[in-house]
């Protein structure tokens, strides 16, 4: 089941703060989507809005073009996973799977003893004495195993341990492969989990920054290296997110699709013309003071 989500002039206010202001896009489904943004840029709000964990201050959230705030049809479509789960410390592993398998109708039982054999998780065990790692596999096994069409990980792996988080990254890309569904996966950990994302959206204080696939977003990113004087000539009309200089040799991040005429200048002028990492990217069009895009 692909479900559409239609995010209307979102704003998310606490008091006086404004956590999201009027953001608008739109997610056709059945993709990998990751979200991105500094620290307080408002990732959570925003997804607590959108998996209806709260009520939006301004503007509406649609799912399957249907107004989701405290529509059960919908809400049980939608998982949503955070570091700090909302489960009862006084459960057992066991009553938090019960209690999962109740709330979302496309849950897969054999698929979630499989995680839980894969993460070494009893399910005796009381939630209270799960370390914060074993907290976090809890939580990706509820959200792997719910299938819902809409499931989101708020940094819900950042308690696991590197390899524990590769097997994670692993499992989601298997799993969507055999049933794709829509993820939105939230983290600051872009270098390790980029690769999975299909398309990326950055908020940046509150505003959505850009929404762009992510093949394309990597391919506006250029890194021109070469002598300073030759590089400066060169980047002059290009909009420029950062530049590093090492004794006279210059290396300058643009932003922007380079015309195949720039690109044979680059090689006419001795200029080496290099790809941009994902997370370098995110770094620059989201510098405190910069100028964005
Ligand atoms: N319950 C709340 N009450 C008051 N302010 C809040 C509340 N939750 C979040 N905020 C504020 O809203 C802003 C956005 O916070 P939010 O948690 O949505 O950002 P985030 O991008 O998820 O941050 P992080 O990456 O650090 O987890 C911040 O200024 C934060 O202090």
């Amino acid at each position: 089941m692909t479900l559409s989500i239609d995010i209307k002039g979102v704003g998310v206010h606490y008091g006086r703060t404004v956590a999201v202001e009027n953001v608008s896009f739109k997610l056709e489904g059945n993709k990998i989507y990751g979200l991105l943004g500094r620290n307080g840029s408002g990732k959570t709000s925003l997804l607590s809005v959108l998996a209806s964990f709260r009520q939006p201050t301004t503007g509406e959230v649609l799912i399957d073009g249907k107004i989701t705030f405290e529509n059960a049809e919908i809400m049980s479509q939608v998982c949503f996973i955070q570091e700090h789960g909302h489960m009862s410390d006084g459960y057992s592993v066991k009553d938090a799977i019960k209690l999962a398998a109740s709330c979302w109708p496309n849950w897969d039982e054999q698929y979630a003893n499989y995680l839980l054999d894969l993460y070494q998780l009893s399910q005796k065990k009381r939630i209270s004495s799960l370390s914060r790692g074993m907290k976090s596999a809890l939580g990706v096994t509820i959200g792997l195993a719910s299938r819902a069409p809409i499931t989101i990980f708020d940094e819900a792996y950042l308690g696991m341990d590197a390899p524990t988080r590769y097997a994670f990254y692993e499992e989601v890309l298997r799993d969507y492969m055999e049933h794709p569904r829509t993820f939105i996966l939230s983290t600051h950990l872009i270098e390790e989990v980029g690769n999975l994302f299909e398309e990326v959206l950055i908020l940046d204080n509150g505003r959505l920054l850009l929404q762009e696939e992510s093949e394309l977003l990597r391919q506006r990113g250029v890194t021109i290296t070469g002598p300073a004087e030759r590089v400066d000539e060169y980047v002059i009309g290009l909009q420029v997110l950062g530049e590093q200089t090492l004794g006279r040799t210059k290396s300058v991040t643009v932003y922007g699709e380079l015309s195949q005429e720039r690109v044979n200048r680059a090689r006419t002028d001795g200029l080496e013309l290099g790809p941009v990492a994902l997370q370098d990217l995110f770094v620059h069009l989201t510098k405190k003071g910069g100028e964005g895009i």
